[in-house]
């Protein structure tokens, strides 16, 4: 069975404005709001990949309401924890540029917080949980560290894919898989990844250092794959940029839907790839059939280790 576990859910508020000015009065031309936060996002992906999976993490107020509305539409399962304050609202503010602006999310209690360890340590041998995004300033900063902890314990195959302190923290653990973009991968590093070779180095001491699957997002430049003696790069294929809001997360849920339906990882990080891009294509999250599409069209090449 697979989990998503997101402790700061959010509904993404997607607003166009044709010239924003920083001060101005600004009116959008098109809003869109959808359910939001990178361990949903993962849901809603693998769920449009077949893999059947449960949402856990915090919810709250009018938004949360909204989150677990849409989850039902999909039929996905969810199972969350409720805050007493509303579940955030992140802005993504499309103009000549992507802005973001995500909140702090609401305050979650110890109590709240043990609840979840305790769903989390009820996860039984060869489970998937995948914990995603950020951890929210009132719970203990090594919440995933714990999480990693109950997983190795009980045999659960845990993926993480965070940020900042939180990827700091799961250095070291034994995790199945491990997705930074290369921003995040620099500032792990305290470095700039700027080309294949960078990421490949840095890619290769994680997975050194515990993640048996490395998967290193480039956005438009591509991805790199680490593991063992197998190092991959994979371009993106053509396609028009509409919304790159949630194409990491895809990425994540398409190698984990392959690697759970029993593909090798070479397919599953082409899968990765092909579900990264088929959001960045599209407003919303990628359907199944624009990743079957896209799947062909993306290369990966097999990269000789004697280089790194
Ligand atoms: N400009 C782009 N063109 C094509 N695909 C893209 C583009 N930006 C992102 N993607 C796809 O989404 C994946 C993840 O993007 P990235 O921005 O690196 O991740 P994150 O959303 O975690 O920051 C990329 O590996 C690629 O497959
Ligand atoms: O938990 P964080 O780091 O604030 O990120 C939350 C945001 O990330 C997203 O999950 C998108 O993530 P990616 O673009 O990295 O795939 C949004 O849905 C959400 O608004």
């Amino acid at each position: 069975m697979i989990y998503t576990c997101t402790l700061n859910p959010s509904v993404d508020y997607i607003i166009h404005v044709e010239q924003f000015s920083q001060g101005g009065l600004n009116r959008g031309t098109n809003t869109a709001y959808y359910p939001g936060g990178k361990g949903i996002n993962v849901s809603r992906v693998l769920q449009q990949l077949g893999q059947q999976n449960t949402a856990l993490g915090f919810l709250g107020g009018f938004t949360g309401d909204f989150i677990k509305k849409e989850l039902d539409k999909s039929h996905i399962t969810h199972d969350f924890i409720e805050t007493e304050g509303p579940t955030r609202v992140n802005m993504k503010l499309k103009s000549t540029e992507e802005t973001e602006i995500n909140g702090p999310g609401p305050a979650i209690s110890v109590k709240q917080e043990q609840e979840l360890l305790q769903k989390i340590a009820c996860l039984k041998e060869g489970d998937y949980l995948v914990a995603a995004g950020s951890v929210p300033s009132t719970i203990t900063p090594d919440f995933y560290v714990k999480a990693a902890a109950l997983c190795r314990k009980n045999r659960v195959n845990m993926i993480a894919d965070t940020s900042s302190q939180a990827l700091k923290q799961i250095v070291g653990q034994e995790v199945f898989l491990v997705k930074p973009n290369h921003h995040e991968l620099g500032e792990l590093f305290d470095t700039t990844i700027v080309n294949v070779e960078d990421a490949v180095h840095y890619g290769q001491k994680l997975h050194e250092q515990g993640a048996e699957h490395v998967i290193i997002s480039m956005g438009g430049q591509g991805a790199v794959y680490v593991s063992g003696d197998t190092y991959l790069q994979a371009d993106v294929p053509a396609g028009e940029v509409r919304n790159t809001v949630g194409s990491g997360d895809s990425m994540v849920a398409g190698f984990l839907a392959s690697i759970a339906a029993g593909s090798k990882p070479e397919i599953a990080f082409q899968t990765a790839v092909a579900a990264g891009s088929a959001t960045a294509f599209q407003d919303d999250l990628c359907k199944r059939a624009d990743v079957d599409s896209l799947l062909s069209h993306v290369t990966v090449h097999s990269l000789d280790k004697g280089r790194f």
